[in-house]
């Protein structure tokens, strides 16, 4: 059933509050602990509704997985090669990375199995992993156009590949290192932009030998060894930087604001929004940085900012690739225009995250500018008028960043569906009411 909800604006935003894990890295503990030899206990993972679907999939592929009542994870791998068949089909959800990479781990193991998810996930191309998985044996029986419901009948005898990624995909990057696992050799990927590198990062912490060099041509070529004996970890999960960019953008556009978020994760390849928004002028100090199961993380401290516009480079997506629709907002109150440039990957997200911005941010009376792959907001310095109400497509991007918009713009902004929201951040509602923000239900 949809969930309808109004945000009005706020008088200021203060204080301090935890936002939950980071998802991209809450899939791959799951993942691996499932991989592992032994005991691996996973604490702050992300528990929204993409992150349980992978952990239910892992206890399905034959893994131990439970929760402890201390709130943290607890499980017991198989080993490289170890997974088992599946008895019934995997249903990801509303889940892209759980769905791609969890494809690239059956894709080198001799069973078949048949993956679905929501309609949104159905409607999301996955020939990008199936066309490099069956070079590396696997084969795929899907929908017209590569759709899930898709079969994959794992490889007997994988072979190892070397693939240049035709998308910077950090989701295609993992699924074929991740069938790389369980493929005799060396299995490369390279990449002519870097993407996120959980994967790696945590591959290696498992035990892995993952080794990154300079691509000929330019770019990163990353080789897995196969076969490698993965052994239990603890992981300790950061706060989730995409998450983090809901409550950071609202303290800056409502006046008085100052928030902090503790623990959030500042890996390179995923804080490109916060390298932009201070390039706009934005107040944000990250302090006590400190390192955490090899991922870097800091405390966020937000002060509200008047923002500026400006060009954000194309080479600068995929370290922001989540954060084009709240950066559509914050745009949206800033001074002068601000050109994204390089998005055309938004166009395949859980919706086409660029005509869902445009479409919402000119009902709200923003004057914006789309086309295949750019979006152009012309921001006037003054508060833009809201009064709308939000088409989310089941996506809780969407539905987040227009209920950012409603608490600083001069009339509520309601969204149809905000039930999407639990993917990724389940307790979004009452964090931001927390911190000061009125978000409720609407008719
Ligand atoms: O690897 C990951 O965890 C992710 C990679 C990105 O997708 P692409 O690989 O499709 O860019 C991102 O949009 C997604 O939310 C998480
Ligand atoms: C694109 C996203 O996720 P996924 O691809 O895992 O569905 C996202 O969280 O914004």
């Amino acid at each position: 059933m949809a969930k309808p909800l109004i945000s009005s604006r706020a008088a200021q935003l203060a204080g301090s509050a935890r936002v939950p894990g980071d998802k991209s890295i809450s899939h791959r503990a799951l993942m691996f602990g499932a991989l592992a030899v032994g005991e691996s206990t996973v604490t702050g993972l992300l528990e929204g509704d993409d992150v349980l679907r992978t952990a239910a999939c892992m206890r399905a592929l034959g893994a131990e997985v439970e929760r402890l009542p201390d709130g943290s994870w607890r499980l017991y791998g198989r080993g490289v090669g170890g997974l088992t068949e599946p008895t019934d089909v995997l249903d990801m959800g509303n889940s892209g990375t759980g769905a791609r990479l969890l494809m690239g781990l059956v894709a080198s193991h001799p069973f078949t199995s048949f993956f679905t998810g929501d309609a949104s996930l159905r409607s999301r191309p996955m020939r990008r992993v199936s066309d490099p998985l069956s070079r590396m044996g696997a084969r795929f029986v899907s929908r017209d156009g590569g759709r899930l419901p898709m079969a994959v009948v794992g490889a007997e005898r994988p072979t190892p590949i070397t693939y240049e990624l035709p998308v910077a995909s950090a989701q295609v990057k993992s699924a074929i290192l991740l069938a790389g696992l369980n493929t005799p050799g060396e299995t490369t990927v390279i990449e002519r932009e870097a993407t996120r590198d959980h994967t790696e990062l945590m591959l290696r912490n498992f035990g892995a030998t993952v080794r990154v060099e300079a691509a000929e041509g330019g770019g990163l070529a990353i080789t897995v060894t196969g076969y490698p004996e993965l052994t239990g970890r603890a992981v300790v999960v950061p706060a989730d930087p995409s998450s983090a960019a809901f409550p950071t953008v609202a303290a800056l556009l409502v006046e008085g604001s100052e928030i902090r978020l503790p623990g959030v994760g500042i890996n390179p390849l995923r804080a490109g929004l916060y390298q932009t928004l201070r390039d706009m002028g934005a107040d944000i100090r990250f302090d006590n940085t400190r390192d955490q199961a090899g991922e870097p993380v800091a405390d966020l401290v937000v002060r509200a900012s008047r923002l500026k516009g400006i060009d954000v480079p194309a080479e600068r997506a995929p370290s922001m690739i989540d954060e084009y629709p709240i950066l559509a907002v914050a745009a949206s109150f800033a001074e002068g225009t601000t050109r994204m440039s390089g998005l055309g990957e938004l166009r395949v997200k859980e919706s086409d995250r660029l005509a869902a911005m445009a479409r919402g941010l000119a009902a709200c009376g923003v004057a914006v500018e789309e086309t295949q792959d750019t979006l152009i907001v012309h921001g006037t310095g003054r508060i833009p008028a809201g009064d709308a109400t939000i088409a989310t497509h089941f996506d809780h991007r969407i539905a987040m960043s227009f209920l950012v918009m409603g608490m600083a713009s001069a009339r509520p902004v309601a969204v149809d569906d905000a039930e999407a929201i639990d993917t990724s951040f389940p307790n979004f509602v009452a964090l931001m009411n927390g911190l000061g923000g009125k978000i409720g239900a609407a008719e």
